[in-house]
């Protein structure tokens, strides 16, 4: 293991940190156990593995994060940004703007091919879209190359393909644009060795160019060493 360790306060030169969370619990109803989150300060440019067994929260910790959800208790600051003070609409746009979000079961747009799903965040926002070099259609193919997505299916609906290869279009329209921040859910869960290791490797090749920072949950706890810092959800609530 790289030295694992928890992740320490933010320490760069005063800007603020990714992500910042404080007393996190949500309830997915009043008849359901809280569920208690650690509090987190991830500095900018650096990477987190999130473990822990089934049904501790995982996938909720991230939609909380994302904005997705509200929390019962507890703050969130993105990039320094309050993200439940925002309006639902500031919302959507600051999440199309700073975060590339792979989720478990991948959210791709069954109708549009598999380029255009990677497309997609550039036409959400233009902050991405500027970032997405030199155009998001060259962005695009490049980062479907680098995920070994065979050109032959770029233009296909992404129903056609296989899972692993809709895991690798949804790693991929989280990627274009370098947002500031990634939040994957489970993001090699369908892929084989090979493609797990691809993919790994051009997440952490990007944001340690682009200084992007990574939440990165999975249950094979054989990742663990490719990241800066691991943290644990603990028990499955009662
Ligand atoms: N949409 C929902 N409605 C009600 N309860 C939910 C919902 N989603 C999750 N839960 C409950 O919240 C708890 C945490 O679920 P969550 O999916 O966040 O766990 P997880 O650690 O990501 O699990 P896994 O590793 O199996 O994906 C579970 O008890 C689950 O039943």
């Amino acid at each position: 293991m790289n030295n694992p360790s928890e992740p320490r306060a933010n320490s760069s030169q005063g800007a603020p940190a990714a992500l910042e969370v404080e007393s996190l619990s949500f309830r997915w109803g009043s008849d359901q156990p809280a569920l208690v989150f650690p509090d987190v300060s991830l500095p900018r440019g650096e990477h987190l593995f999130l473990h822990g067994p089934s049904g501790t929260g995982k996938s909720t910790f991230l939609s909380l994060l994302a904005g997705m959800l509200p929390p019962a208790t507890g703050t969130i600051r993105l990039l320094g940004t309050g993200i439940r003070q925002l309006s639902a609409c500031k919302r959507d746009r600051f999440r199309a703007d700073h975060i590339g979000v792979i989720f478990q079961q991948f959210n791709l747009v069954p109708y549009l091919t598999a380029e255009a799903n990677v497309i997609l965040p550039c036409r959400l926002s233009s902050i991405r879209k500027a970032a997405a070099e030199p155009t998001p259609v060259l962005a695009a193919r490049r980062l479907l190359t680098a995920l070994a997505i065979p050109e032959s299916q770029w233009q296909r609906k992404v129903t056609q393909l296989s899972i692993g290869q809709q895991q690798r279009i949804a790693a991929a329209r989280a990627l274009i644009g370098a947002p500031e921040i990634i939040l994957a859910d489970e993001p090699t869960s369908a892929l084989d060795s090979d493609n797990r290791d691809r993919f790994i490797d051009l997440l952490l090749t990007m944001a340690e160019e682009r200084h992007t920072s990574v939440l990165f949950v999975s249950h094979d706890r054989a990742l663990a060493r490719h990241f800066h810092h691991q943290i644990a959800l603990g028990q499955v609530p009662a």
